[in-house]
């Protein structure tokens, strides 16, 4: 039977109006939350990421703020405006987009950012918390994909999952999170061996490896639940992700579209950061 389609458009719409809800409440208590986006350089993908991120706070009253530099910035400049920023009241979330251009250190910058205001969840700070089990701004991307395998009201302790790609974006972020759900995890990457026999032992099975329509039907067993976190532009400008979704749709119990699965999901979170980054720096429960 063919899988279910999970889909992260919907399931984002009705968590995006509880969190048009809560900013309201928010407001009546003098606090607005604010979210701003830092992007260096002209990036035609990252442009479009920007707008919708800023798209997605107007929606639900979050006000946003994106400060464009341009792309020949010096590393000095970036890190003066993330200081201003991290002083300022009215700031709740920094994100800087990434990737950056090759003459600022990621790291450095990643870094720099307070990381109470570290709405990406990309701070070493947070990233540690995540891996000890503390409460933290969690990752957004990570973050969304669990929710979406929450809406299978499959229960997700004991079960096998198998996260392939190792970034410090997704894989072992997410990694972590389901293993805090405890789930068994397999962790893996570019360099395993037997892959497809690997991922064929998945009850949950994440992919996010960045290269189009990888897994097939070989490495998924059937009424696995399958997560796909790629976002591959071709060519001929269809989006598509890691999974053959024809294919795989036939064998899977539940599976992620792309587009309008997982993306949606990252814009939500990065939104609930920072409405929690507000509400921390306050002091509002
Ligand atoms: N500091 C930082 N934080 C990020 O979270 C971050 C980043 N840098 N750099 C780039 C990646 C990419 N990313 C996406 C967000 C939403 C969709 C999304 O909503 N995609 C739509 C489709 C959009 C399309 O057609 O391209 C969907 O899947 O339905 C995709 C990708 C956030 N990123």
């Amino acid at each position: 039977m063919a899988a279910q389609i999970i889909s992260g458009k919907e399931v984002a719409k009705t968590i995006r109006e509880e969190l048009k809800r809560e900013t309201e409440e928010l407001k009546k208590k003098g606090i607005t939350p604010g979210l701003t986006v830092i992007l260096v350089g002209d990036d035609p993908a990252s442009q479009i990421y920007v707008n919708m991120k800023a798209k997605a706070c107007e929606e639900i009253g979050i006000r946003s703020e994106v400060i464009r530099m341009d792309r020949s910035t010096s590393q000095d400049d970036l890190l003066e405006e993330i200081n201003r920023l991290n002083q300022d009241v009215n700031v709740h979330g920094i994100l800087v987009q990434l990737p950056l251009p090759k003459q600022i250190d990621e790291k450095l910058i990643i870094n720099a950012i307070s990381p109470e205001k570290d709405v990406d969840g990309f701070h070493p700070v947070n990233v540690g918390k995540l891996a000890i089990g503390e409460n933290t701004l969690l990752p957004c991307t990570p973050n969304g994909i669990l929710e979406l395998i929450r809406q299978t009201e499959i229960e997700i302790k004991g079960k096998h999952a198998v996260v392939i790609g190792r970034s410090n974006i997704v894989g072992k972020p997410v990694s972590f999170l389901l293993l805090r759900e405890n789930a068994t995890v397999t962790m893996t990457h570019s360099k395993t061996k037997d892959l497809p026999a690997i991922a064929k032992q998945a009850d949950i099975l994440v992919v996010a490896i960045g290269k189009p329509e990888m897994v097939t039907k070989e490495y998924v067993k059937p009424g696995a639940i399958v997560i796909d976190v790629g976002t591959n532009r071709l060519e001929s400008g269809k989006v598509v992700g890691d999974v053959k979704f024809d294919e795989v749709k036939e064998i899977a119990s539940f599976i992620t579209p792309v587009p309008g699965g997982v993306g949606p999901m990252t814009i939500t979170m990065l939104l609930k950061n920072t409405i929690e980054a507000a509400k921390q720096i306050h002091h509002v429960k």
